[in-house]
């Protein structure tokens, strides 16, 4: 066997896929029970089987390599949402997303005052816009917003899930590139990480433990199994890599890379309700909140279901893991759009801050690119993709090239070492 990639997270779907249609022999070793990673589906608890994507969900315009990858293997994709409208100006910026529909400490705010609010933050936004490393907070302060408008600035940071939704940097709503057209998968976000795999050899609930060099290879160890190879790919998060073992150490910085990059922690709650024509309608694609679901979004499903999905920071109030709290906040956000207490029939939250194979949510470009760089850097025939390694940041895009990245390492020195020894001699 040539190479064995470790998870079958996009990262390594996409570089198993691309060594084995290279002709490499390659086998992917999965700590958990699932294919997909992050971009995990459920498709047990939601009736008319109707799919809860419990991480990733949005392909944004410029995810270009997985927008093709679904095209091609016809994929369904639902059709575009405008996550945030334009601004008024017709830009997205930090007081577009302002304009979507926003609910505060339960509340619904009116068109109205969210208008107010929006025109508020653009003003501040052109008179002194934020620098890129300025947390939300900073400059929410530094522009002497109200405090509504404070609030509901901070809030957006949230929305991918972190802690402190106010020390996000501004770059991440300022100028805002998220959110302009996305696309949902139909069948679930993890169809994508299935069909790359198909045909390969996976082997589910099979942590690796050690990755140990040899003379001439590698060895990893499992707790069933010691499996030999050319090459490794280490695909698991900046936290699950920290509990591999290497033998013989990986270099210092190496291990200062991975030590200094944070993963922003939370999680997902997916809630299924009846009546979704009059939740579609009060709701609209997308709804900010200050918490504890920082922002949600609707697929509307057969028999008048809909399904609302946001997004959790893990501010450590416990939330993430009290299923029945967090759904009953979910239903008062939906009863504070609609006016009317919804009917929920289903629900499933995910914690993925406790989840013991990634450890977090995203890495949210705070580790800059020098050291994705040191993050994505070869060690011998150790090769290590993830969103975290790439210059696509944080995103499936990022997984999915970062996973075509290392392949391509992998049979670059296959080839030089082809040619090398097919040379003749002089
Ligand atoms: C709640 C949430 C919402 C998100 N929303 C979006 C979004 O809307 N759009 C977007 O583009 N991105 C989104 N993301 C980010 C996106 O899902 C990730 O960036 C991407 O899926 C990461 O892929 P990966 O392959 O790098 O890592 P992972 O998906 O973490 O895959 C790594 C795999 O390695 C396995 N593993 C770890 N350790 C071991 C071991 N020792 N042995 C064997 N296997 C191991 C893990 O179980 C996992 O399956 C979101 C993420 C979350 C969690």
């Amino acid at each position: 066997m040539s190479t064995v990639v470790i998870g079958a997270g996009l990262a390594g779907a996409f570089a198993a896929r691309t060594l084995a249609q290279a002709g490499e022999d390659v086998v992917v070793l999965e700590a958990t029970a699932h294919l997909g990673g992050r971009t995990r589906t459920n498709r047990e608890v939601l009736e008319h089987g109707q799919v809860a994507d419990l991480g990733g969900s949005f392909l944004d315009i410029g995810q270009d390599l997985l927008l093709e990858f679904c095209v091609e293997h016809d994929i369904t994709l639902k059709p575009e949402i405008r996550m945030f409208p334009k601004g008024p100006d017709a830009r997205y910026s930090g007081a577009s997303i302002l304009l979507g529909r926003m609910v505060i400490d339960e509340t619904r705010v009116d068109d109205a005052d969210r208008a107010m609010l929006a025109k508020e933050v653009q003003e501040a936004l052109d008179a002194a816009p934020p620098g890129e490393k300025e947390t939300l907070k900073a400059w929410a302060r530094r522009a002497g917003l109200s405090p509504q408008a404070h609030a509901a600035y901070v809030m957006q940071g949230a929305f991918n899930p972190t802690a402190r939704a106010e020390l996000v940097s501004s770059w991440h709503v300022h100028p805002g590139d998220i959110g302009r057209i996305c696309w949902i998968l139909a069948d679930g976000t993890d169809t994508m990480a299935r069909v790359a795999l198909e045909g390969l050899e996976v082997r589910l609930e099979t942590p690796v433990r050690l990755v140990e060099r040899t003379g001439g290879g590698y060895r990893v160890h499992t707790d069933s199994d010691v499996l030999s190879c050319d090459n490794v790919v280490v695909s698991a998060s900046v936290q699950a890599t920290r509990r591999i073992g290497f033998d013989p150490v990986l270099p210092s910085w190496k291990v200062e890379a991975l030590l200094g990059t944070p993963l922003s922690q939370g999680g997902k709650a997916v809630a299924q309700y009846r009546g979704g024509a009059d939740i579609a309608a009060a709701a609209g694609p997308s709804t900010m909140t200050n918490g504890p679901v920082s922002m949600f979004w609707l697929k509307q499903g057969p028999e008048d279901t809909i399904i609302a999905m946001g997004t959790m920071a893990d501010t450590g109030d416990g939330m993430l893991d009290d299923e029945e709290a967090t759904l009953a906040s979910l239903d008062r956000h939906i009863e504070a759009m609609t006016g009317v207490a919804p009917e929920r029939i289903a629900g499933i939250i995910q914690n993925w801050t406790t989840e013991e194979f990634v450890g977090g949510v995203v890495n949210l470009g705070t580790g800059g690119f020098a050291r994705r760089a040191a993050l994505g850097a070869a060690v011998g025939g150790i090769h290590f993709a993830g969103e975290a390694t790439g210059e696509w940041p944080s995103a499936m895009e990022g997984a999915a090239r970062s996973g075509q990245r290392v392949a391509a390492e992998i049979l670059q020195k296959r080839r030089a070492h082809t040619d090398l020894t097919a040379a003749p001699r002089s």
